[in-house]
């Protein structure tokens, strides 16, 4: 007899333990033959294990450095270097702070001097000083409104980029002459170099054109001084600089498919490119599950299916969500009444939009369960407000801050 939600946690557990940026980082730097005199930049989500991983392997090598993570995604000092936290995902005082303060860092370094950058999802909040005339409060007001636009994250750091004085391959300007060795950890479907974290140190693929059609596309309301800051355009090449991608979402799916498989589980990847609307993804999602009981198709009973990708929510209520928790929410509408079934939804993270869950779990009985509690899915969806529901019918995954960023895992257990 299996417990599928037993299964579930053992699945999200150990699949996000095998993305952790410790060894990934040591056997990339196993490969680089760097000198003396290395200057750490640790951005995003994962930004301070990836520099105590760096700063581990690397020891007295490390000359200074500096960590700038997401509040609360810190555990404590590492020798010589300065950690900071920042807000995320609307940048704050100390996004600036602390971005001013890495530029220091590197931008009076040698020819020979190397600045080890160390990437990861969440930069793009984290790492920030924009170009002149802009205001903190005015990168703030365009974020939020770009979040809630519907637009993927490819489109939203395209708009970023061009506002910035780090973004965009700029930061990668102001360290030379000195050189860049890059390790990043994505979180960006396809794995885009110059998406993830807005691309800090890679030549930036995106023109102002591009950013005009997305202002277009999503009707953005943007003020006379932003959209001629707009009109700047970001480098096109950079010689001093190396990049190694040492983590992605198709990792944590094939981590999660071998934990089904030893689980007992016939496991298939569906897909590692999940981007659709969330709420959509979550129909089509039960639509494969009743698929699975009505006919045992595509897999035979016990399976598992797996998805990986990040989904997109138009944010119209005023509820709170994340897309992982809004996935699983729709797709309870249309595997109620089933046995034997679950879908699962976390990002790799371990925080699903502005909320301490990292994502959310359904089953057959969670509609009945949200009704006793006098919750209508259809109004929680509606507001955005898929964490209240999930939270009072014990929906949620909650992990905490998980040290990695790899985007989101999605799948369906069947029995
Ligand atoms: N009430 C809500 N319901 C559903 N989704 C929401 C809600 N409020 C915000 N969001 C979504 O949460 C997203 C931001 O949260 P989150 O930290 O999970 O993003 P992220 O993409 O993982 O960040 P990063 O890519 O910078 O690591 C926004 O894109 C927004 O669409
Ligand atoms: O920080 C960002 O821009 C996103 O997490 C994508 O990397
Ligand atoms: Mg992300």
């Amino acid at each position: 007899m299996k417990n599928l939600r037993e299964d579930a946690f053992k699945i999200i557990k150990s699949s996000i333990d095998f993305v952790l940026p410790e060894k990934a980082v040591q056997q990339e730097l196993e490969m680089i033959d760097l000198q003396d005199n290395i200057h750490i930049v640790a951005i995003g989500k994962a930004a301070w294990r990836m520099a105590k991983a760096a700063k581990d392997f690397l020891k007295d090598k490390v000359k200074d450095g500096i960590v700038i993570t997401k509040y609360g995604h810190s555990q404590g000092t590492i020798e010589s270097l300065q950690i900071y936290e920042a807000g995320h995902p609307i940048p704050d005082e100390n996004t600036i702070k602390s971005t001013k303060k890495a530029i220091e860092l590197v931008q009076n370094l040698g020819q020979g001097d190397v600045v080890l950058f160390l990437v990861s999802g969440g930069g793009s909040a984290l790492f920030e000083l924009p170009v002149e005339d802009v205001t903190l409060e005015d990168i703030k007001n365009v974020t939020d409104m770009l979040l809630k636009s519907g637009a993927n994250i490819v489109e939203i750091n395209t708009v970023r980029k061009h506002l910035s004085r780090v973004k965009g391959g700029n930061f990668a300007k102001l360290v030379e002459p000195a050189k860049i060795y890059s390790l990043v950890l994505s979180d960006v479907l396809g794995d885009r170099l110059d998406s993830i974290a807005s691309g800090p140190a890679y030549p930036d693929s995106t023109t102002t054109e591009d950013v005009e059609k997305i202002i277009k596309k999503y009707d953005l309301q943007l003020s006379e001084k932003i959209l001629r800051a707009l009109k700047n355009e970001t480098p096109k090449h950079l010689d001093n600089v190396e990049t190694r991608i040492i983590g992605s979402v198709t990792k944590v799916c094939e981590s999660a498919a071998k934990i089904a498989q030893h689980l007992g589980y016939n496991t298939m990847i569906l897909t590692t490119t999940l981007d659709c609307e969330s709420k959509e993804a979550g129909s089509f999602l039960a639509a494969i599950v009743r698929e699975e009981k009505e006919r045992e198709e595509p897999l035979n009973i016990p399976c598992a299916i797996i998805l990986g990708g990040e989904t997109v929510v138009h944010v119209r209520g005023n509820g709170k969500g994340g897309r992982n928790q809004e996935l699983v929410l729709s797709a309870a509408r249309g595997i109620k009444g089933y046995q034997e079934v679950l879908i699962a939804s976390v990002g790799t993270d371990g925080t699903d939009g502005p909320t301490d869950a990292a994502g959310g779990i359904v089953d057959g009985e969670t509609v009945n369960r949200l009704q006793e509690k006098g919750i209508d899915v259809e109004n929680a969806l509606n507001n955005n407000d898929s964490y209240h529901a999930l939270q009072s019918v014990d929906g949620l995954v909650i992990t905490g801050p998980t040290g990695t960023n790899v985007n989101d895992l999605t799948f369906i257990l069947c029995n």
